[in-house]
């Protein structure tokens, strides 16, 4: 039995749902809002309740209507009027015949048809006057009623009828039957002008479409009404009658005087006369198609997300259709804003579509990872890593383990360094990972790497809890990795572990015999005692967290370090931790990949496999890959394919991230909507210069860009400032101050515009001109190198500056800007450029010389001086 909802009903009926739920209450079928399925016997009430409100409303219009209401018809009615009257003339002496032929037996059918109409006519919603059936189905009983061939002839002929005509024509139905009682010609012209609007309505609705009326009576009359009705296709014939029908359409018959519904005026002839022309023209006849409605589909499938814009178009609604519902949902979304799957399901429920999900979208630039069966799964050895505030003992604890527990158990010792090391207690192994702590959790869990399953914190029994402890632990907590104190140092005078645990039970870590549940070691690196105790509790920890992997599967693992050896190539230190890594194997580590040359183990040897939780050195990757990256052996072709679109991948995201700011680039930035706000760092020699500047900088801002200081200070350009901008995406405006070597340094990594002025009205020019779009760059400044003056002479006429070259050259055509503690004192050429005694064209890096600057003398001891010059650069086409 077909389902219902109670909103589809509320739609087809041309309600609210509202109605229906009550209409439906009335009837003792629950539903409790739109969304309820309600099943065929309910429809069928209210296609009943429907029905019986139409007729008496109908009748009430046609009975109150005065005859003279038709001027009172909107515009668009009247212009339909004279289509009317074309339309009655089928109507004509053949068509009656007909008709009379046809009577008897469509008499009935006509009548039930009519009922059937009445069920999708809005106006009889409209009325809603007190109900009354018999009056209107005994006026449609009138042996005037037309023959359903001749009904037939309009399902696909008038497309141009649609809603809003129906609409109208509720609007004016009690005008219409009017013209019929008064006018023969005019009812059949109504019965035509209902039929298009009983087509169409069941064309606009699929739900029409389906299996209705189970109930004998409802189903009867469909089926009576199908059965009178050949096809929905227009037959050839039908199409001829139609186009007799058509045929009256002459400039004669259509004049004023036959056109049946009384004068209506120069705008009814216009109306015809239009008529004509187009009767004329076979091509301008055939009316516009009716704008084709997106298909509903019943089952849409989505993957995790969708934009708003392309879910409407699955589901064949309108997007504004899709943001509304979103909102009544309490989401605001936009066009192109993407949703959810969950989310999208819930709205297509709303539209009655259901949603299969699709598959995850594959990465190209990951490797699908491998699930193990649990029944493959074996033991693997712990991978520990040892953290720690500063000077509390790390590298002294970890060497002391390495030299107590490798060096006297293994043969041979340890004698190649490789980042990770493994040592025996108790017959078991324990990997130790010999990079600094915080960088096995930094560097590596950002690039999503977890390899430690302990931490070992070490802390001085005599320093306690320090702030790197307190990160440490955290780092800790955060990856999930189980803690071992080890309280070191204790042979130390004021070594207290007591106080240790107080403050270390502060930050959560409570002893164990404090009734917590953190294993805490008291250990001395220096006199070698409590490091047994300390490995047992390792083991034991392992023990607890059950460690397994599969060895007999593709190697998975992470890479410790890596570096380029001259003699080796590139050697990088992995941690094994999935399947077995063996010498021939295709592997893949971030952008490298190649094929496994040699593998050496933490002892030295050369090794042919290396199964989980083993640290070995593997050569053979065609470049270095990064701390961090995950090796997973692949096939040759897969793993060559990856990279290159690991490779794409890296370059595009670079690209996005040197997409800083800056004065030569800001106007197009700012056209392209990519900068809205342009964040300034503000340095200068003194504060009245700051305030200066900000307030002119700030009053540049305008209806595209808004200008922000996020920093102004007195002082040299220095790195933080750099920083700042780089995290701000701001850049650097000095007056009379210069950046510092690590700020230089890191302005060109982070790729930070940093502009120097000597004049605060250019800065402002400049940056003016930047966000007009105006600044056209024609000179660059250029650093040749820089000097620091050592000592300084005073000879008769000049002041030699001894200098030593700090890096690049000073040559005696450069210009010398004179800084001193960060600021620009003085800017000029060079007079002088002597080595020893001798002048000479430049001075390279690492040599002593002495410069004198033309008309100035005030050099002091530590001064720097700058050498640069300006060059002209290569407009860009803009
Ligand atoms: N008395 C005593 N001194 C120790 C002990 N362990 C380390 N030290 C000393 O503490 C100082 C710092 O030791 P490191 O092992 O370098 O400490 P660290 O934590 O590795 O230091 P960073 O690598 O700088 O973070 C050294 O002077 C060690 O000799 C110990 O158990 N007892």
């Amino acid at each position: 039995m077909s389902k219902y909802r109670v909103y589809e009903l509320a739609k087809e009926f041309n309600t609210s749902s509202k109605v229906i739920i009550d209409i439906l209450g009335r009837h003792s079928v629950t539903a409790k809002n739109h969304m309820s399925s309600v099943d065929e016997d309910a429809k069928q009430v209210i296609e009943h309740t429907f029905a019986r409100k139409t007729g008496p409303v109908e009748e009430n219009k046609s009975e109150k209507q005065p005859i003279n209401a038709q001027v009172n018809q909107p515009v668009d009615n009247q212009r339909q009027r004279p289509h009317q009257s074309q339309q009655s003339q089928q109507s004509t002496p053949q068509v009656q015949v007909q008709q009379l032929q046809h009577h008897q037996s469509d008499r009935q059918n006509v009548q039930r048809q009519q009922f059937s109409n009445k069920q999708y006519q809005p106006r009889g919603q409209n009325g809603g006057l007190p109900q009354q059936q018999r009056p209107f189905q005994r006026q449609n009983q009138s042996p005037q009623n037309q023959s359903p061939q001749q009904r037939q002839q309009y399902p696909t002929d008038r497309p141009n009828q649609q809603r809003s005509q129906q609409n109208n024509q509720g609007f004016s139905g009690g005008q219409q039957n009017n013209n019929y009682r008064s006018n023969p010609q005019a009812q059949a012209n109504r019965l035509n002008q209902q039929r298009p609007q009983w087509s169409n309505q069941n064309q606009d609705r699929p739900g029409q479409n389906r299996p209705v009326a189970s109930t004998a009576g409802v189903s009867q009359i469909q089926q009576t009404a199908h059965n009178n009705r050949p096809s929905n296709v227009r037959t050839d014939k039908q199409q001829g009658q139609h186009s007799q029908g058509r045929r009256p359409m002459t400039p004669h018959s259509s004049g004023p005087k036959s056109s049946g519904t009384g004068g209506q005026g120069g705008r009814q002839n216009q109306h015809q006369n239009r008529h004509i022309q187009n009767s004329r023209n076979p091509q301008a006849n055939i009316p516009a198609p009716a704008k084709a409605e997106p298909p509903k589909p019943k089952v849409i499938k989505l993957g995790e997300s969708i934009s708003v814009k392309d879910l409407a178009s699955k589901l064949g609604r309108e997007v504004s259709e899709v943001i509304k519902k979103l909102m009544l949902l309490g989401i605001m979304a936009s066009i192109n804003q993407e949703v959810d799957f969950e989310t999208a399901s819930i709205l297509a429920s709303e539209f009655g579509t259901s949603v299969e999900e699709l598959p995850p979208e594959e990465d190209p630039t990951e490797i699908p990872e491998i699930e193990d069966d649990p029944k493959d799964l074996v033991y693997r050895h712990p991978v520990v890593t040892v953290m720690g505030h500063v000077d509390h003992g790390k590298t002294s604890l970890l060497d002391t383990i390495r030299q107590t527990n490798v060096t006297a158990q293994e043969a041979g010792g340890i004698t190649q360094h490789i980042g990770a090391y493994q040592v025996m207690c108790q017959g078991k192994k324990i990997v130790f990972l010999d990079t600094p702590g915080h960088e096995a959790f930094t560097a590596m869990r950002a690039r999503g790497a977890q390899v430690t399953d302990i931490a070992i914190l070490v802390v001085a029994a005599d320093d306690g809890v320090m702030p790197q402890t307190i990160e440490a632990i955290n780092h800790a907590k955060s990856a999930q990795v189980p803690i071992i104190v080890a309280i070191n140092k204790i042979d130390r005078e004021g070594a207290n572990p007591d106080r240790v645990k107080q403050q270390l039970s502060e930050h959560g870590l409570i002893p164990e015999d404090w009734g917590g549940d953190t294993i805490m070691v008291p250990v001395s690196a220096h006199k070698k005692t409590g490091l047994n105790e300390l490995l047992e509790m390792v083991l034991l920890v392992a023990e607890m967290l059950d460690l397994k992997a599969n060895p007999n599967r593709a190697a998975y693992g992470t890479i410790i370090e890596a570096k380029l050896d001259k003699g080796r190539g590139v050697v990088a230190t992995v941690l094994v931790q999935k399947g077995t890594l063996r010498i021939g194997d295709s592997i893949i580590a971030g952008t490298a990949f190649g094929k496994v040359r040699a593998m050496i183990n933490d002892r030295s040897e050369k090794v042919k496999k290396a199964e989980p939780s083993a640290p070995v050195e593997v050569l053979g990757l065609a470049e270095v890959p990064q701390a961090g990256d995950n090796l997973v052996a692949v096939d040759e072709k897969t793993a060559r394919i990856v990279a290159e679109k690991r490779l794409a991948k890296k370059r595009t995201e670079e690209q996005k991230q040197s997409q800083k700011v800056s004065l030569d680039e800001l106007f197009k930035q700012i056209q392209e909507g990519n900068l809205k706000d342009l964040n300034i760092i503000v340095k200068a020699d003194v504060q009245g210069s700051i305030e200066a500047l900000q307030q002119s900088l700030v009053n540049l801002q305008n209806k595209e860009v808004r200008v922000n200081i996020i920093h102004a200070g007195v002082g040299a350009i220095n790195e933080s400032d750099v920083m700042l901008a780089s995290t701000s995406n701001g850049l650097i405006i000095g007056f009379n101050v210069r950046p510092d070597g690590n700020a230089r340094k890191a302005a060109e990594n982070e790729n930070i515009d940093i502009r120097t002025y000597r004049v605060i009205y250019d800065a402002i020019n400049d940056v003016e001109a930047a966000i007009n779009g105006m600044l056209a760059p024609e000179l660059k400044e250029v650093i040749h190198g820089r000097a620091e003056v050592r000592q300084v002479f005073n000879v008769p006429k000049a002041v030699v500056a001894g200098s030593y070259v700090l890096e690049g050259k000073i040559t005696g055509t450069s210009q010398i800007r004179l800084i001193r503690n960060g600021i620009v004192v003085h800017e000029g050429k060079v007079e002088s450029l002597r080595r020893f005694k001798d002048d000479v064209k430049e001075i390279a890096q690492g040599y002593e010389c002495g410069i004198s600057l033309e008309k100035y003398r005030d050099i002091k001891e530590g001064d720097i001086m700058e050498a640069f010059s300006m060059e002209e650069v290569a407009q860009k086409p803009s």
